[in-house]
């Protein structure tokens, strides 16, 4: 039996027999193994969540809106929790996957800490968005079409006050065929290290080839440029997966 308020970490065995193949999705099955799959299939992970608290308080300001945009358990949301140190802050998880948000509150109700988390289930495309001091997208911008990119990053420079910050972390791509290929084969090395089989890594590499959508670090700098940041730098680099800093001018 489950208790849940505590809800059962469970081992991602999710592609481990024959499947159809099938697009992925955020479901109940994902929901329930999301912390040890992430952890096992995205190199930096585990070092990047504890820096989002280094990070977030640096850029948070007294009065402000948090938003962590694609929040699934909330790993992200908890770090930038212990970052912000105003109690006059509002801190918001979005994610469009009724089952993350319903396990998130859990998460957030077992984190001892006093500032209010509101979660929404929402589409991050169309979440309301202002006063922003901090921002974080996750490894959550590779699952939005390229080419609502653009509109949702120029939302969130235009919802960031002067000051203000952007973590984005995605897993990327290269311009070159060589050091593609290179990075994707340690990635998958990485994973299978972390005890994933050839069968799990080829079915998921299929199951995410049409959603997940991995673009260049120079699209990710320009993009973000041009939607309204005046700085973007690379912070965190683990084979094909970053995270970068996006800054307002004060
Ligand atoms: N349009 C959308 N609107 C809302 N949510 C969305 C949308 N598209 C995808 N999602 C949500 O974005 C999350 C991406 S996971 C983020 C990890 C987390 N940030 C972490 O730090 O642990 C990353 C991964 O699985 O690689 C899922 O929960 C989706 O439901
Ligand atoms: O597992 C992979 O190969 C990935 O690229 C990362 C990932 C992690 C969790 C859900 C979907 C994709």
């Amino acid at each position: 039996m489950s208790d849940p308020k505590h809800p059962e970490q469970l081992t991602d065995r999710l592609f481990a027999t024959e499947r159809n193949p099938e697009d992925f999705r955020f479901d109940a099955s994902v929901a329930r193994v999301f912390p040890d799959m992430i952890r096992r299939s995205v190199p930096g992970y585990t070092t990047v969540i504890p820096m989002i608290e280094v990070i977030t308080e640096q850029y948070v300001q007294p009065g402000t809106n948090c938003y962590d945009l694609g929040c699934s358990l909330g790993a992200a949301t908890l770090a930038m929790r212990h970052g912000i140190a105003h109690a006059d802050c509002q801190l918001i998880g979005v994610d469009n996957s009724s089952a993350m948000i319903e396990r998130c509150e859990h998460y957030v109700a077992l984190d001892d800490h006093p500032l209010p988390v509101t979660l929404r289930c929402e589409d991050i495309l169309t979440t309301e968005l202002s006063n922003a001091s901090v921002t974080t997208l996750n490894y959550t911008l590779q699952f939005v079409p390229p080419a609502q990119r653009l509109g949702l990053l120029e939302r969130v420079a235009g919802a960031t006050r002067p000051g203000g910050a952007l973590i984005l972390s995605e897993k990327i791509r290269f311009e070159s065929e060589q050091e593609q290929d290179t990075q994707t084969r340690l990635h998958h090395e990485f994973k299978r290290a972390n005890g994933y089989s050839d069968l799990e890594i080829s079915q998921k590499r299929a199951a995410i080839e049409q959603v997940l959508i991995p673009e260049t670090l120079e699209t990710h700098r320009q993009r973000l440029l041009k939607a309204g940041f005046d700085q973007a730098l690379l912070w965190y680099q683990c084979f094909n997966f970053v995270s970068i800093l996006a800054i307002k001018a004060e």
